[in-house]
């Protein structure tokens, strides 16, 4: 049993309920069984602040989005509880709690974290344990599921030993004279915030937290309160591992109440994951210190060159349909060239992605959109000259999904490129749906212009494909585009997040990136020079004013 004998700060004396450990198989740092979350044993959920773990006064109790049973317990965190975590934030120097020139051993001491968490992630109770936790809370196949545990292992193997101190790796230069030498230096922010959403609970919490502590900052963490129990979970496993428990707090509860810690604390930086509509807000709250990865309507142009039809066919039900759409870097509009329609690409989709099912979530609940709200917006597509809908545009039947949450089956609809491209159109043609939705359109050799005008008029620009094998075709598109995330030839693809290369939007000067060394440094590190000066100095008969 793990007992919590603290409570928040300037609060009434409460009774705090023990959490039972599961100590079965995982080295008893777990403190909720994925497979026995119901309403009668609701997972339930502890803020960390400080290094100690807390209740709130409230706790909100949220649904199983596969049955509607209240299955989890959340602190429901309040504005008038946010003292402790505006102090913890407060009380860390812009210097961070470590530097090239301060306590360099902790590189080295998230290294070494980082080789043990991966190693705890290889073994198959915790695969399975994270796996299942993150199925419970946001439905998705076991393929999808699994695929998150394992790019999230992968991270922690790669920033194993001395991986972590390479990431501050500077650069000199000789100075004027001797004794002179200037060097760049990787520099913390400080004190920093992770804001991130629903639908990767555990990938997009661990990469860019550790990011975040590997340069030397302190982490307040938020995340989706439908989901946050992963995040917390992963956060006892870093405890376990070796983490100090103080290096980051982590605030369950309504995004307003972590907007009011931002306001109040005042972090040096703050990445947020999720919204077009947070992220603006963000933006202007925080003076433009943030690092955005926002909305992503991504697209996919298919080529002349028709080719290997199967495989680019099961790439496009892929990139649109896998995790039910509700990946930032879904496919949102296909532009088929119409020998790819001529060669009967669309029937192929239609086909795969009608095989879709609840019963293996290869189709699921959507947490973002209501069904009603996504049948609403394929009507009023239907509603342009020309559109049909190719498939879908129905209710799921047969489940008990509640009704906060959307049901539908995996939809496209048909939109003429020329009509699509009109300004009364444009807008609703290029709405992110965040579910298993896409547009389809078709263009013809002469078209190649408009294509790439609609690409132009998008407001972001995170992950992209050019499917074709045919190098002047790629790099034309290539030489015309700017999405942060591109992948080029017969087996591009729009979806893919994983741990080997940069993910992030571009265009905007706020763009962050995940993953990748050069994703960490740009994020959570800001560039010091300091310049070495030393002498000897020169005879002062030689000192001429100027
Ligand atoms: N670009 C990327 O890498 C990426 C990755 C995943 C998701 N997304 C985007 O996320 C969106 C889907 O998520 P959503 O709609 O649930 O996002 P959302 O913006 O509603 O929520 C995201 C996070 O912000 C928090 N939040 C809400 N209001 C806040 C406020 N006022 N201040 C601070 N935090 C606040 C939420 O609690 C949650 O943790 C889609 O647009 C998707 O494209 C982008």
């Amino acid at each position: 049993m793990l007992w919590h004998h603290a409570r928040p700060l300037g609060k009434a004396p409460m009774v705090v309920r023990p959490l039972v450990q599961i100590v079965c198989n995982l080295s008893g740092w777990a403190t909720v069984d994925p497979e026995a979350m119901n309403s009668s044993a609701p997972a339930e959920c502890r803020n960390l602040v400080g290094g100690r773990w807390l209740p709130s006064t409230t706790s909100r109790q949220l649904p199983d989005p596969l049955t509607g049973e209240k299955f989890l317990e959340v602190p429901h965190t309040q504005p008038d509880e946010i003292g402790p975590f505006v102090q913890s934030l407060r009380s860390v120097p812009k210097s961070g709690l470590h530097n090239p020139l301060k306590e360099p051993e902790r590189y080295l001491l998230y290294g070494d974290v980082s080789f043990r968490v991966a190693a705890e992630l290889r073994r198959p109770e915790v695969e399975r344990f994270f796996m299942r936790l993150i199925q419970r809370v946001a439905p998705k196949s076991i393929a999808q599921a699994l695929g998150e545990v394992r790019v999230t292992r992968k991270f922690f193997e790669n920033f194993s030993g001395d991986q972590v101190r390479f990431l501050a790796r500077g650069f000199t230069n000789p100075g004027d004279h001797l004794g002179q030498m200037s060097s760049g230096n990787r520099w913390p922010y400080g004190p920093v915030a992770l804001i991130t959403p629903f639908n990767f609970p555990l990938e997009i919490p661990a990469l860019q937290l550790m990011g975040a502590l590997y340069m030397g900052n302190k982490a307040l963490l938020h995340v989706d309160q439908r989901v946050s129990v992963v995040a917390e979970q992963l956060l006892r496993l870093l405890h376990h591992c070796g983490a100090p428990p103080t290096d980051v707090d982590l605030l369950h509860g309504p995004g307003t109440t972590m907007a009011d810690v931002i306001k109040a604390a005042e972090p040096r930086s703050t990445l947020f994951t999720g919204s077009q509509r947070v992220a603006e807000w963000l933006a202007v709250e925080t003076h433009g210190k943030v690092f955005l990865e926002d909305a992503g309507f991504d697209w996919k142009i298919l080529g002349p060159d028709v080719r290997d039809l199967d495989y680019v066919a099961w790439q496009c039900d892929q990139d649109a349909y896998a995790c039910s759409g509700q990946k930032c870097s879904a496919q949102s509009i296909l532009f088929a060239h119409s020998n790819w329609v001529t060669a009967g690409l669309l029937d192929r989709i239609t086909d795969l992605a009608t095989r879709r099912k609840l019963a293996n979530l290869t189709v699921g609940p959507v947490l973002s959109w209501t069904t009603k709200s996504i049948l609403d917006h394929t009507k009023r597509l239907l509603q342009i000259p020309g559109a049909k809908l190719l498939f879908g545009g129905k209710p799921l039947s047969g489940h008990s999904i509640p009704e906060v949450y959307g049901a539908v089956e995996p939809t496209a609809v048909f939109v003429p490129l020329e009509q699509a491209l009109l300004p009364e159109h444009f807008g609703v043609v290029t709405t992110e749906v965040f579910g298993p939705f896409q547009v389809v359109t078709e263009w013809q050799d002469s078209q190649l212009p408009q294509v790439l005008d609609a690409c132009e008029r998008m407001s972001h620009h995170l992950t992209a494909a050019v499917v074709s094998n045919d190098i002047n075709f790629v790099q034309h598109v290539l030489g015309n585009t700017v999405n942060g995330t591109t992948y080029v030839g017969i087996r591009a693809r729009t979806t893919g997040a994983p741990q080997n290369h940069w993910f992030g939007p571009a265009g905007d000067p706020r763009g962050a990136g995940i993953g990748t060394p050069e994703a960490i440094r740009l994020v959570w590190s800001c560039h010091r020079e300091i310049i070495t000066d030393f002498g000897p100095v020169p005879p002062a008969a030689s000192l001429v004013q100027s």
